[in-house]
């Protein structure tokens, strides 16, 4: 049993704050005025992004926002005008039948309002779908095409996710929120005009009590931000806890390891501790809440001592006073909006900001185009001395290799792990390019090569392949899009040199069967038969190199033979003879390779035929020992 005072299963008890969390911190830390001073680029940048997607709306949303306030401002001056005409000295019938145009004006006023608040929603509701996926398709076509190597960085991946992420979300939201800005400011306007023009003392009494209140609504905002900040990384953690809980991935081992119990203790005790904060905060509040309401409260008196002066000296007819007490609650409501509109702005204006560096960013790790070629067949590969360092590494991957692949020959890679043989799968197909030294297909350097003409004419089998949420027949052809198979003799030699053709056979609806448990109707594989898929997927694309990664780790010997046998018989076939490169730790399988390169600590070590290599009695002959001697029968 666990005790209480046993580290927590999920992580330290205090985990770094995400640094997307940087973010809002920022924003917390930021006084009003900051605040107010980044609004003219926020509001830039929806405005250009609306603008590009379609003016006309853009145009229409700023028409009838700016005639909605003003219409706002006329209804209240109308109101002086009935309050005029009720209070002057004459017999009430009369009074009321003086009101009535006014009354009229008033209720027009109401009514075009309540149509021009349908526009505006209509207006928004046109142009936020139409903003939202063009800042979606900018930003994913944007992050699609930069050059394989990018993902490698983890600065750009987090750029990528907050950029991609939270950018069109911000984009979205603050169009809302320049819209509330607009319409606030208006009505702030509209209230003050109104008082001032009722008298000139009127309108900065009036701001004074709108600007106290504001004040509490502001910083109990903030004080909520906070807080959720605070209890991020714990947050962060009970959702941990919550997949850990739940994941299908992990079911098997939660039973088996009898996790279930110590699982939900961790979950009850995080749960807790959040629950305590969010006590802490809502006393906090209420005290805000408290000094705002007094704030508010002697504001208002204020306010109300100077309508009484003006009223009482005569500065002001007491027919106006009712409206002065009208536009005194718009402006508070008006001024209130107008600071949360602000800050709402300011907060997305960083995470807009972080969407505008993806797309710039993403630009310049797009792959160069050139308009060089690479061959399409190329009759050899020549590495020459190519180091390679992973971004944000120090060791290098790869050392000064040198070495040439010619067309129809299998080279086989050997080493121990981490010895750096799926990094040179990765540079000898174009994929990342060497830190040091070239790569040439033919006489052609691909750095100078567009990468997709490169990329065309290989095929990867990767150690851990794709599972493609598709059908099992699409997850195999997926490599091949565009290019004919009529007679399906290249799906034919796919399926039944990987063994893909037994895993298509066991599926309910063959190779029409979707291949993922996120649909209803999906089917998961097994790891050897999701590797079978990987393989069949290798061989139909047909491409002129072929690098086969550790393809046969999760078979059965009777698969692998099978496999290597394909692999064999497809180097020579299909597209014509090929360069394959087959990186493999089990040793027998590659006896027939034409040429073996060991590598060692990212060093090309020794090279040469089996029996060379055997003869040489290096780390090539020492590893086949280690391999072979458990077959042999003990003396
Ligand atoms: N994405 C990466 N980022 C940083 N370093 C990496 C990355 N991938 C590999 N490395 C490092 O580069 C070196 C070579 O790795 P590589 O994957 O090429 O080895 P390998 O010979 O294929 O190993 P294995 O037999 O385990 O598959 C290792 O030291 C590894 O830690």
């Amino acid at each position: 049993m666990r005790e209480s005072n046993d580290p927590p299963l999920i992580g330290v008890e205090n985990i770094k704050m995400p640094d997307w969390a940087a973010v809002d911190q920022r924003v917390i830390a930021a006084g009003f005025g900051q605040a107010v001073r980044t609004m003219p680029a926020a509001v830039g940048t929806v405005v250009r992004l609306a603008w590009s997607t379609s003016p006309r709306l853009t145009v229409l949303a700023a028409v009838v926002h700016v005639v909605s306030g003003c219409v706002t401002a006329f209804g209240l001056l109308a109101t002086a005008n009935v309050f005029t005409a009720l209070l002057q000295e004459a017999p009430t019938p009369q009074r009321v039948l003086d009101s009535l145009p006014a009354i009229a004006v008033v209720v027009t006023s109401y009514a075009v309002r309540a149509l021009l608040d349908t526009a505006v929603a209509a207006v928004e509701g046109a142009l936020k779908p139409k903003l939202t996926r063009a800042a979606d398709e900018a930003v994913t076509a944007a992050v699609i095409r930069v050059e394989l190597l990018a993902f490698e960085d983890a600065d750009f991946r987090e750029l990528a996710r907050q950029g991609a992420r939270y950018g069109v979300r911000a984009i979205e939201t603050s169009l809302r929120g320049v819209a509330d800005l607009v319409s606030s400011v208006i009505a702030l306007l509209a209230a003050l005009v109104t008082a001032a023009l009722l008298n000139p003392w009127l309108a900065p009494v009036l701001l004074l009590a709108a600007a106290a209140d504001a004040w509490a609504s502001a910083k109990v905002a903030k004080l909520r931000y906070r807080h959720f900040l605070d209890t991020v990384s714990r947050n962060m953690r009970k959702y941990v806890v919550e997949e850990v809980a739940t994941y299908r991935t992990l079911a098997l081992e939660r039973h088996a390891l009898t996790l279930q119990e110590p699982l939900l203790a961790e979950y009850s005790r995080i749960s807790e501790s959040l629950m305590r904060e969010e006590s802490k905060l809502e006393q906090q509040s209420n005290i805000v809440r408290l000094i705002g309401r007094a704030a508010r409260g002697a504001g208002t008196a204020v306010a109300y001592l100077v309508l009484g002066l003006l009223l009482y000296n005569g500065s002001l007819a007491l027919a106006l006073a009712g409206t002065a007490v009208l536009a005194m609650g718009r402006a508070s409501t008006a001024l209130s909006n107008t600071i949360k509109a602000v800050n709402s702005l300011y907060e997305d204006s960083f995470y807009i900001g972080y969407y505008r560096t993806l797309l710039a960013e993403s630009e310049r790790r797009r792959a160069p185009v050139s308009g060089l070629t690479a061959p399409s067949h190329p009759g050899e590969i020549r590495l020459d001395s190519i180091s390679f360092t992973y971004p944000g590494q120090d060791e290098p991957a790869l050392r000064e290799v040198s070495l040439t692949l010619r067309r129809g020959e299998i080279v086989a890679l050997v080493g121990e792990n981490g010895s750096g043989k799926t990094t040179l799968g990765k540079l000898l197909t174009g994929l990342y390019p060497p830190s040091e030294g070239a790569v040439y297909w033919d006489d052609v350097n691909l750095a100078e090569a567009d990468h997709r003409t490169v990329h065309e004419n290989i095929a990867v089998i990767a150690q851990n392949p794709a599972e493609w949420p598709m059908t099992a027949g699409t997850n195999i052809t997926v490599g091949r899009l565009g290019r004919e198979d009529p007679e399906r003799t290249a799906w034919t030699e796919a399926i039944t040199s990987s063994g893909a053709d037994e895993v298509l056979e066991s599926l309910p609806l063959k190779e029409n069967t979707v291949l993922s448990k996120k649909f209803s109707d999906g089917q998961d594989l097994s790891g050897g038969q999701w590797q079978r898929m990987g393989i069949a997927r290798g061989i139909y694309r047909d491409a002129a190199v072929l690098v086969a990664d550790e393809p046969t780790a999760a078979l059965d010997a009777r698969a692998e033979a099978r496999v290597f046998a394909g692999l064999q018989h497809a180097s020579t076939t299909g597209h014509g003879s090929r360069i394959t490169v087959l990186v493999t730790h089990r040793l027998a399988n590659i006896r027939n390779a034409d040429r073996i390169l060991v590598l060692e600590k990212g060093v090309l070590l020794e090279e040469g035929t089996h029996d060379e290599l055997v003869e040489a009695g290096g780390l090539y002959a020492e590893l086949f020992e280690i391999q072979a001697s458990a077959y042999r029968k003990e003396p």
